[in-house]
């Protein structure tokens, strides 16, 4: 994707936010001054506005600057700022992107009170250094926006497009996954600890080989378990750590996580 000449605004700059800025700047498509960052605590943001970002507190300004908004606060926090923002919403010029668990393209139109498009994407926050996996999808944005968003969410990492009502399953597995794969190899590191490595050796031989599983997956195209007996052999140590952890219930803690954790992602808005 070439250099963008749009405007971007992202409202609620934690971090997401502010992952989510620096990956596009870091991807060449946006400039620091081409992106304006608000969060009410301005003032946490002054980094990034020595870096050239544009920061500040005022989400209509922010907005009538832009024509892409990202909405990034929490969904608890939302209605506030599409209260603030609605009057400064034109539907003809902005295109709403929402990263926001559990809020519906349709609750942000209707709390808007307009008819402006939006997209709902699902990034994660290896988006900060271009590898996030993010999910797309809306119920009422234009192909040609659709792909606008899809560009840009490719230019940090791999985009795949879903059913809007898959977006909390997405979350759960995409962007919770960062959190969940990153307890694996932590407690991979722990466990290299105690059989002798030093914990900064261990973290750092656990995290290259839980890249290099992926990468056998995505640059291979095969299934986890062909890789698997590949590393198992007949009366070995692999497949004796490996029957030991499932017996201690390795996968089905993950997959209970992984469910438990969607249907939170559903509610996150509703319980506000
Ligand atoms: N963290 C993640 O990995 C992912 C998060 N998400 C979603 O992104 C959203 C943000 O999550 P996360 O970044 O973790 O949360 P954070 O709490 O880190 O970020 C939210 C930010 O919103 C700001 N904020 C709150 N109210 C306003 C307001 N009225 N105007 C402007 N800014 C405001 C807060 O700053 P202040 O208090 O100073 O206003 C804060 O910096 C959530 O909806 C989450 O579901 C989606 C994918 C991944
Ligand atoms: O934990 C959360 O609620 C957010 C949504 C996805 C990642 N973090």
């Amino acid at each position: 994707m070439k250099k963008s000449a749009s405007r971007v605004a992202i409202l609620g700059s934690g971090n997401i936010g502010i992952a989510l800025a620096k990956g596009l700047v870091k991807a060449g498509i946006f400039e620091p001054a081409q992106i304006t960052l608000t969060r009410r605590n301005s003032a946490a943001l002054a980094t990034l506005a020595q870096e050239g970002y544009t920061t500040g507190s005022d989400n209509p300004a922010a907005v009538e600057q832009a024509d892409i908004l990202v909405l990034a606060v929490l969904p608890q926090q939302l209605n506030k700022v599409l209260e603030g923002i609605k009057p400064s919403i034109e539907p003809h010029k902005h295109l709403i992107i929402s990263v926001i668990s559990g809020v519906s393209c349709a609750d942000i139109r209707q709390e808007l009170g307009v008819e402006v498009p939006v997209v709902r994407a699902m990034p994660n926050t290896a988006i900060s250094i271009g590898h996030s996996m993010t999910c797309v999808a809306s119920d009422c944005a234009s192909e040609e926006q659709l792909a606008l968003v899809e560009a840009l969410f490719d230019t940090v990492g791999s985009t795949i497009r879903i059913n809007e009502e898959l977006m909390t399953s997405a979350t759960a597995l995409c962007a919770c996954g960062i959190a969940f794969f990153l307890r694996s190899i932590r407690a991979a590191s722990q466990g290299g600890t105690e059989i002798g490595f030093h914990a900064h050796d261990a973290l750092k031989m656990a995290a290259q080989t839980a890249k290099g599983a992926a990468d056998l997956l995505l640059q291979l195209a095969s299934h986890p378990e062909q890789e698997i007996d590949k590393v198992t052999s007949p009366k070995g140590c692999t497949i004796a750590g490996l029957n030991e952890m499932e017996h201690n219930g390795f996968s089905s803690a993950m997959i209970k996580g992984i469910k438990l954790s969607a249907e939170k992602a559903g509610t996150l808005y509703k319980e506000n």
